[in-house]
């Protein structure tokens, strides 16, 4: 089976003030295979979300090559990428940019609707199997602004999971959240990732959950560093 992702010579650059062009990731290669669980760490300003934009098809790289499933994305059209995104990645970030006046349900509910138009039964049934998931089945009517910081980010993840998506990325999930809040999502996403085997990719600064991924990749102004397998995933809990 082809990889699920491969980055071969990634480079970005930004225009900041012409002629000056600064790069911030200097040729990045790495693939991440199915069923991994991926921390994602390095300083701050290093490049780690930008990385994590291109791999999301949220930007597109200065040049290098970005393929998933062996089908190298840098040459799609916007379309193409907006329809490949949707189909394929879901997204967690530190704020849940949740819809606050819309229900656990609604919120969950929302990339289903952007996909196929208008509301139906399965879209619900699968926001609530998603919100039972995620251990806030008593609260699919309540409204994201009532919900706490913790609640918020897991009806955050159910929506993620929406529409089933082959990879997460998750852009420092727990960075917000007090330190029980941030084990329990992180403990979500990791039980997901081991029973239905879907690839995660987060970023964070806290060494403690990074100890419990099966990857770490360090990334360090703009070049990844360090790329190891974490034999001792788990055993530090
Ligand atoms: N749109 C942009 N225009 C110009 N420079 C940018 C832009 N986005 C990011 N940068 C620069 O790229 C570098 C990498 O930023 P990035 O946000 O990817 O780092 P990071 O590792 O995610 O940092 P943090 O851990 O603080 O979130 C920084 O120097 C940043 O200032």
């Amino acid at each position: 089976m082809a990889d699920l992702l491969a980055l071969e010579g990634i480079r970005k650059s930004y225009n900041v003030g012409t002629p000056v062009e600064t790069e911030v990731l200097h040729g990045i290669n790495v693939t991440i295979h199915p069923r991994e669980f991926v921390a994602l760490m390095g300083p701050s300003g290093s490049g780690k979300s930008t990385l994590l934009n291109i791999i999301g098809l949220l930007d597109r790289p200065t040049s290098g090559r970005l393929s998933i499933h062996g089908e190298d994305t840098t040459q799609l059209s916007e379309a193409a990428l907006t329809s490949l995104r949707g189909h394929t990645i879901g997204f967690v970030f530190q704020y849940h940019y949740l819809i606050s006046a819309f229900t656990a349900r609604e919120n969950v509910m929302m990339p289903m609707l952007l996909d196929h138009g208008r509301p139906d039964d399965a879209m619900e049934r699968r926001a609530d199997e998603l919100l039972d998931w995620v251990d806030l089945g008593k609260w699919r009517n309540n409204r994201a602004l009532n919900m706490s910081g913790g609640q918020q980010q897991r009806v955050a993840i159910a929506r993620a999971l929406a529409m089933d998506p082959l990879l997460v990325l998750a852009d420092e999930p727990t960075g917000n959240l007090d330190t029980a809040s941030a084990d329990a999502v992180f403990e979500l996403m990791r039980r997901f990732n081991r029973e239905r085997g879907t690839t995660f990719l987060i970023v964070t600064h806290n060494h403690a959950l990074a100890d419990r991924c099966n990857r770490i990749i360090q990334v360090v102004d703009g070049r990844i560093t360090e790329d190891r397998i974490n034999l001792l995933e788990g055993h530090s809990q």
